[in-house]
């Protein structure tokens, strides 16, 4: 019987996000066993746990279906792959750092300099577009060590926090790429694969949905109904139920992540009293 196969990362920083996706899909990996194949519990589905730079490839060659992996290694690798899906987590940027003391004026400045990376294509690319020359110097990994040891002018390599570059007294100068982890696929997937990956994609929106809403439920007098509900629409629209209380209603409805607090600074002078908050464990459509 065909299954899906799923490239995750062996271990790294996206492995335990994108098991726990897999997870709120109903796809259970059975935990505490070493193995790089394992067959999925509720899903036709095979994981395998590979280094995150092999996955694109592995995809590209059909050794594997789909593969949860960086944006910026999906970019570096250049395979013949696509992204099906935007995940949401392992967010990190590119980008162009440089010894504390050292700022060039504008990004002109950078021309000639060495810069050492472990992602040439995609500085090429960027080095490129700004008409820009610069001497690339490709390390594997450690690349935030290399200016001290006078192996570069300038770095670039993945910053989150910026912890790392603080340790190793350098700053961000420029940003190349924002990246975030995605799902790629590859182009030639049997009729039965991609049936599966739609229904995988189908319940990954949903958990994604899911997360950037929540569930609001208040108590309103019923003269403010209707203004309230103005910044409640809700999936499709609010749900009222009349309280025991004469004359008072109960509201339910769904707020967006983005909005949240403005939408409850309103709804609050709108007349809204007890507003609870829940979270949503999945939204079907
Ligand atoms: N500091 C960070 N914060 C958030 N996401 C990050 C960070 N560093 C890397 N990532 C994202 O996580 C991915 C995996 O990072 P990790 O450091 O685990 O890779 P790796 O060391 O190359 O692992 P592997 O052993 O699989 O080759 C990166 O390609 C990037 O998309
Ligand atoms: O801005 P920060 O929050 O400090 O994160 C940046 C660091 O994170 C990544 O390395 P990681 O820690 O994953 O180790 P690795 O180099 O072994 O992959 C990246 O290569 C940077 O070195
Ligand atoms: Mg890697």
């Amino acid at each position: 019987m065909e299954k899906l196969r799923i490239a995750v990362q062996k271990s790294g920083r996206l492995s335990e996000d994108s098991l726990k996706l897999l997870k709120e899909c109903g796809i259970g990996v059975p935990a505490g066993n070493n193995q790089l194949k394992i067959s999925t519990e509720n899903f036709d589905a095979e994981i395998l746990f590979l280094r995150d730079d092999d996955i694109p490839e592995y995809v590209q060659d059909g050794v594997a279906d789909i593969g949860f992996v960086g944006e910026n290694v999906v970019l570096e690798k250049n395979k013949e792959t696509e992204i099906v899906e935007r995940l949401g987590y392992g967010k990190c940027r590119l980008s162009i750092a440089l010894p504390k003391g050292k700022k060039p004026k504008n990004i002109q400045a950078l021309d000639g300099i060495k810069i050492a990376t472990s992602y040439p294509i995609i500085l090429q690319g960027w080095l490129k577009k700004n008409k820009l020359k610069a001497d690339i110097h490709e390390i594997s990994g450690s690349v935030e060590i290399a200016p001290r040891i006078g192996l570069a002018d300038a770095i670039c390599d993945l910053v989150s926090s910026g912890s790392t570059l603080f340790s190793n007294e350098l700053y961000e100068y420029e940003t190349i790429l924002k990246s975030e982890a995605v799902l790629i696929s590859g182009k030639n997937i049997s009729k039965k694969r991609t049936a599966l990956l739609e229904q995988l994609l189908f319940r990954i929106r949903s958990v994604k949905k899911a997360k950037y809403n929540k569930y609001v439920l208040l108590n309103a007098p019923n003269s403010s109904i209707e203004k309230i509900c103005k910044y409640l629409p809700g999936i499709n629209s609010p749900t009222i139920v009349p309280l025991a209380k004469e004359g008072w209603s109960s509201i339910h409805s769904v707020i967006g992540e983005n909005d949240f607090w403005n939408v409850i600074e309103k709804i609050k002078s709108a007349g809204a009293e007890g507003i609870l908050i829940l979270p949503i464990e999945k939204i079907i459509e």
